[in-house]
C-alpha cells in the first residue's frame, strides 16, 4: 500500500473563514495528505476585514513544537514543510530552525516557502525586514517558492514590464536556491484582461498557464494559501512539478467558481471539496521557449 505523506504546515489560522492554514489544511487533507497544522497566529478572521481578535504565537514555540514531535520519535515521518504569512523575521528564523531539524531527521523532506507579503493596495504590507529575510535567508533554504508577481516585484525592487520580465524575475529567484518557483499570479503591462495567469520555472524549463479571470465584488482571500498548499500536496503524492501545477490551477479554479456562484466573500472549500479532488476543468501548462 502506498504511504500517506505527512506535511507540517506553518501558517496562520482563522476561526471564521479561510486564510492561511484555514484555507490550505482541509484541501490538502482532502487530496490525501496527513497535515500537521502549526498555527503561527490564531485570529478570529482574516485581516482584510480590517478588524480581528486573537494572538500571535511566540516565535520560540515553533522549534519547541517541532522538538516535541522529535521527542515522540515521529519527526522522521515529516515529508515536507509549508510556510506562509510571517508575523516577523524572528518567526521566519524560528521556522528555518524547524526546517533544519526536520531535514536532519529526514534529508528528503521538502520545504515550500510562500513568501507572503500582502497587497499594499489592500492595506496589508509586511515589514521590510520580513521581505529581506525571505529573499536573503529563506530562499537559500527553500526547495520550492511560490511568490505572486507583487512579491517578485518586491524582491526585484521594480515592477515587471512584460511576461519576459516576469520570467527573468522568477529565474533570478530560482538562482538563489529553490528547485522550482511557482508564480501564483502574474501581473504585467499588456496582460489580457480576461485571463488569470501563472508561471512555473525550474532548471529544466518554464511553463505558462492561463485560466479565466472571474469577477468578484470583493477579491476572496486565501487563494494564494490554497494554491501553495495544493501544489505541495500533489508533489508529495507523486505528481511531477508540471502535473502538480496544472492540477493546482484546476482545483483552485473550481473553488473560485463555487465561491462566485454562492456570491460569497469567503472561499467555498466545503462545497467544492469533491471538485478539488476531481477538477472538471483542465488548464494546460504551455512550455515557454525564451
Ligand atoms: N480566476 C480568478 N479570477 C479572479 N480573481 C482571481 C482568480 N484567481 C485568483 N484570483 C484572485 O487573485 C488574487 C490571487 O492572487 P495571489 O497572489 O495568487 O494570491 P493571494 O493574494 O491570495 O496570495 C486573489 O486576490 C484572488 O482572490
Ligand atoms: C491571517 C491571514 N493569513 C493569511 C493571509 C494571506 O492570504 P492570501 O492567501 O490571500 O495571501 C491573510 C490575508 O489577509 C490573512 O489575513
Ligand atoms: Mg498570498
Amino acid at each position: 500500500m502506498k504511504r500517506t505523506p505527512h506535511l507540517l504546515a506553518i501558517q496562520s489560522h482563522v476561526v471564521f473563514g479561510h486564510a492561511g492554514n484555514s484555507a490550505a489544511v482541509f484541501p490538502m487533507q482532502r487530496v490525501g495528505v496527513n497535515v500537521w497544522p502549526l498555527n503561527t497566529v490564531q485570529f478570529s478572521n482574516h485581516t482584510q476585514y480590517g478588524q480581528w481578535a486573537g494572538e500571535v504565537l511566540a516565535p520560540e514555540q515553533i522549534p519547541a513544537l517541532v522538538e516535541g514531535i522529535a521527542a515522540i520519535g515521529e519527526l522522521g515521518q515529516c515529508d515536507a514543510v509549508l510556510s506562509g504569512y510571517l508575523g516577523s523575521a524572528a518567526q521566519g528564523r524560528a521556522i528555518l530552525t524547524g526546517v533544519a531539524r526536520i531535514k536532519a531527521a529526514n534529508p528528503k523532506a521538502l520545504y515550500l516557502c510562500d513568501p507572503v507579503m500582502g497587497h499594499p493596495e489592500k492595506g496589508c504590507i509586511v515589514a521590510p525586514e520580513v521581505s529581506e529575510f525571505l529573499l536573503e535567508e529563506a530562499a537559500a533554504v527553500a526547495d520550492l517558492m511560490c511568490p505572486n508577481q507583487l512579491e517578485l516585484d518586491s524582491f526585484s525592487g521594480r515592477k515587471a514590464q512584460s511576461l519576459l520580465d516576469c520570467l527573468a524575475m522568477a529565474r533570478a529567484l530560482l538562482a538563489r536556491g529553490p528547485k522550482a518557483v511557482l508564480v501564483k499570479h502574474l501581473a504585467y503591462p499588456g496582460k489580457p484582461d480576461d485571463s488569470f495567469e501563472m508561471l512555473l520555472v525550474t532548471a529544466e524549463g518554464s511553463w505558462h498557464l492561463r485560466r479565466p479571470l472571474l469577477a468578484f465584488p470583493r477579491q476572496p482571500v486565501g487563494v494564494g494559501d490554497l494554491t501553495s498548499g495544493l501544489f505541495l500536496a500533489r508533489i508529495l503524492l507523486g505528481d511531477s512539478l508540471v502535473a502538480a501545477f496544472e492540477f493546482t490551477a484546476a482545483a483552485v479554479h473550481e473553488v473560485l467558481l463555487e465561491t462566485q456562484a454562492c456570491t460569497s466573500y469567503e472561499l467555498q472549500l466545503i462545497r467544492a471539496q469533491d471538485r478539488i479532488v476531481h477538477p472538471r476543468v483542465r488548464f494546460e501548462a504551455v512550455p515557454i521557449n525564451m
